[in-house]
């Protein structure tokens, strides 16, 4: 990090759920006291930060830091925007506020807003951490991760909770996990098991009743559930989860169990690791990837490893 850096910020106002809002005052007034400039731009509605983080790799980059404040989605589409305008080797400052942070939770960036710029302002070099990427040859398209891509369960829980009517509610009463567990129920309810086929190294895997499908690059998903703890941003690998359709009781009992990180032991759980991992589906399934919505699709997606520069005194 320059000793004085010129920040171009990048803020969500909404993230979690107002929080990017909150402590926009408290991270100028430190960069104030410590007489740090920045430029400020607002991600005014959902997708603008892709647009300002590719505007800020085409034109701006030589003279200013690149710091993201918001939550996973926000950072997600930062990057790819960086990506996008081939600017990849752009190193990223990253303040979390978001509901999940599951990012942040998985690289070991402070929740503190406070503490995760001081993390940033004590960076000497940019630290490269694992990121995933994948390639879908149905749809032909293409994105960036820095949390996970997931098929079925997880997918149609945040798809079912983003369009649920009581999530607006919710977050206003600060009960957001509430609509998370309300969608649980129900998609556990409705979601069947299709069929999946896993590339992973020189073998293939076929599972018939599929149910949860994610591939991911660090142990968290939903807001700090560990559904591979042994997963790490610094083996340049990504870590691929199938877990079969259960019962509802064994499905509680597992739930419980992956809370406590200690469901990969089971039999309907399955794990794969590798530097390039594919999944096929023939049926319509949901994707989200880093909590954004991929729509009901079938997959072909073939996934792999990147590497990107943070700027990042990891806790
Ligand atoms: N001004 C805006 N108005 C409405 N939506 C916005 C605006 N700016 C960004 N967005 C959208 O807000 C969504 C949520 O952002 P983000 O994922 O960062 O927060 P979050 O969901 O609370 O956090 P997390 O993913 O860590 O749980 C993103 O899809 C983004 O496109």
């Amino acid at each position: 990090m320059p000793s004085n850096p010129h920040f171009y910020i990048i803020l969500n106002q909404v993230a979690g759920t107002g929080q990017g809002a909150h402590v926009w005052p408290k991270i100028k007034a430190q960069l104030n006291q410590k007489k740090i400039q920045y430029d400020l731009q607002l991600s005014r509605y959902a997708g603008h930060t892709y647009q300002l983080a590719y505007q800020f790799a085409k034109f701006k980059y030589h003279d200013q830091l690149l710091l993201i404040i918001g939550g996973d989605g926000t950072l997600n589409q930062a990057l790819n925007g960086l990506y996008n305008a081939h600017r990849g080797d752009i190193p990223i400052a990253y303040i979390p506020c978001g509901s999940g942070n599951d990012f942040a939770r998985g690289v070991g960036i402070s929740h503190d807003p406070i503490k995760a710029l001081e993390q940033i302002l004590a960076a000497s070099t940019p630290t490269e951490i694992d990121l995933g990427y994948y390639y879908d040859a149905i749809k032909h398209d293409h994105g960036y991760f820095v949390n996970n891509v997931g098929i079925g369960f997880d997918a149609n829980v945040v798809s079912t909770t983003n369009h649920s009517r009581n999530k607006y509610l919710l977050n206003r009463l600060h009960l957001g996990k509430l609509a998370y567990v309300s969608s649980l129920i129900k998609v556990f309810m409705h979601q069947d098991a299709f069929d999946v086929l896993v590339h992973a190294g020189p073998n293939y895997h076929h599972f018939k009743h599929g149910f949860l499908v994610t591939t991911t690059n660090h142990p968290y998903f939903g807001g700090g559930v560990p559904i591979m703890p042994s997963a790490t941003v610094n083996n340049h690998q990504l870590d691929l989860i199938v877990i079969e359709k259960l019962n509802p009781f064994f499905f509680c009992y597992l739930f419980i169990m992956m809370l406590c990180g200690r469901h990969t032991r089971y039999r309907a759980v399955h794990h794969f690791e590798g530097p390039e991992l594919t999944v096929q589906t023939r049926t319509l399934e949901f994707g989200q990837m880093d909590g954004e919505e991929l729509g009901s699709r079938t997959f072909d997606v073939h996934f792999s490893v990147q590497s990107q520069a943070f700027w990042l005194n990891r806790e």
